[in-house]
């Protein structure tokens, strides 16, 4: 319990000392930014399938680490919400469990971040999978949907394809940047359809994809920057496309007990009954009545009536 609400206190931001000067001066412009459109606080969803990065992009954004990162299943308690505050800037984080577990999705890992989630406002969704994988499968669309399950298909419209392992070397027949569009153009296809997405929303929701890399290997630019093997320093690029994305014009996701109750089992099919009635009404009652009436009229009287 104390853990738990160790985890909710707000910290000064001091892992941003840890970047590089030209990092943290990117990195302290943004936030003018955000704070010159009124906005003191932001928070981040991050979800995805378990393994893919979730809490070591959390430590890499916040510069330090805060969640526990295991190359095994994470035994540390998730959610958690991360809380930093910079001249009156406040940045929170959510990691999630990896709501994938056995080849399904883990209906109870999304019980648990529905409740942690509850009177919450979600800026950003940060949603995690991995550069270096060659395929998407069914599991990716049902990640998608219990995503869109939960919040509705707006929360893609606040969405950012978060893709680690992003110093991957590609196969030899493809360039880098040819990899990582066939990479995100898969991806991003398996969210139109787990999403539900109409062919017209195709056109107005483009999904920005942000390139992470959390190894301590990875290569660094004369500043000292971490950077991709497209030389982008990812750290600055990926808190732009975060900055960007709680910017839009569309709302923030406000998580009340109602989107998490989802819709209401008895309301569904309400509509139906006038319909129904109406149907049993000329189709069942009538033909009946007429039957009836057609029996008694046609009804031989016997010799004694
Ligand atoms: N090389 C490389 N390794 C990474 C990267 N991101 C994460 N890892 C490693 O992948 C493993 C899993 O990382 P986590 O951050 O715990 O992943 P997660 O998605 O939070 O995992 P769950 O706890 O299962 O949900 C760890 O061993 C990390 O060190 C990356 O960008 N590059």
């Amino acid at each position: 319990m104390l853990d738990f609400m160790a985890s909710q206190l707000i910290r000064e931001w001091s892992g941003i000392q840890q970047f590089p000067p030209a990092t943290q001066d990117k990195l302290l412009e943004l936030l003018g930014r955000l704070k010159e459109k009124k906005r003191d606080k932001l928070t981040i969803l991050v979800m995805g399938k378990g393994g893919v990065g979730k809490s070591s992009t959390v430590n890499s954004i916040i510069g330090e680490r805060a969640v526990t990162v295991s190359a095994f299943q994470s035994e540390a308690p998730r959610p958690v919400m991360v809380s930093r505050e910079r001249s009156g800037f406040t940045l929170n984080i959510i990691d999630t469990p990896g709501i994938v577990e056995g080849g399904y999705v883990n209906d109870q890992a999304i019980d648990i971040i529905k409740r942690f989630l509850l009177n919450k406002t979600i800026d950003v969704l940060l949603y995690v999978d991995r550069l270096d994988a060659y395929r998407v499968d069914t599991l990716d669309k049902q990640v998608v949907k219990a995503i869109s399950n939960i919040f509705g298909q707006e929360i893609w419209h606040r969405a950012i394809l978060v893709l680690t392992h992003a110093q991957v070397s590609p196969p030899d027949s493809l360039t880098y940047n040819e990899f990582l569009s066939k990479r995100s153009e898969a991806l991003l296809k398996v969210v139109h359809l787990g999403a539900r997405f109409k062919n017209q929303d195709i056109e107005s929701i483009s999904i920005p994809v942000g390139l992470v890399e959390n190894s301590t290997r990875c290569n660094k630019n004369g500043k000292d920057e971490k950077i991709l093997p497209n030389g982008t320093a990812w750290i600055p690029s990926i808190v732009e496309t975060i900055t960007k994305v709680a910017l839009t014009e569309s709302e923030s996701i406000f998580v009340d007990q109602k989107l998490i109750d989802g819709p209401n089992p008895n309301d569904r099919g309400k509509i139906f009954i006038p319909l129904i009635l109406a149907f049993q009404y000329f189709f069942v009652l009538k033909p009946i009545q007429r039957w009836i009436k057609n029996d008694i009229d046609k009804e031989v009287k016997p010799q004694w009536a």
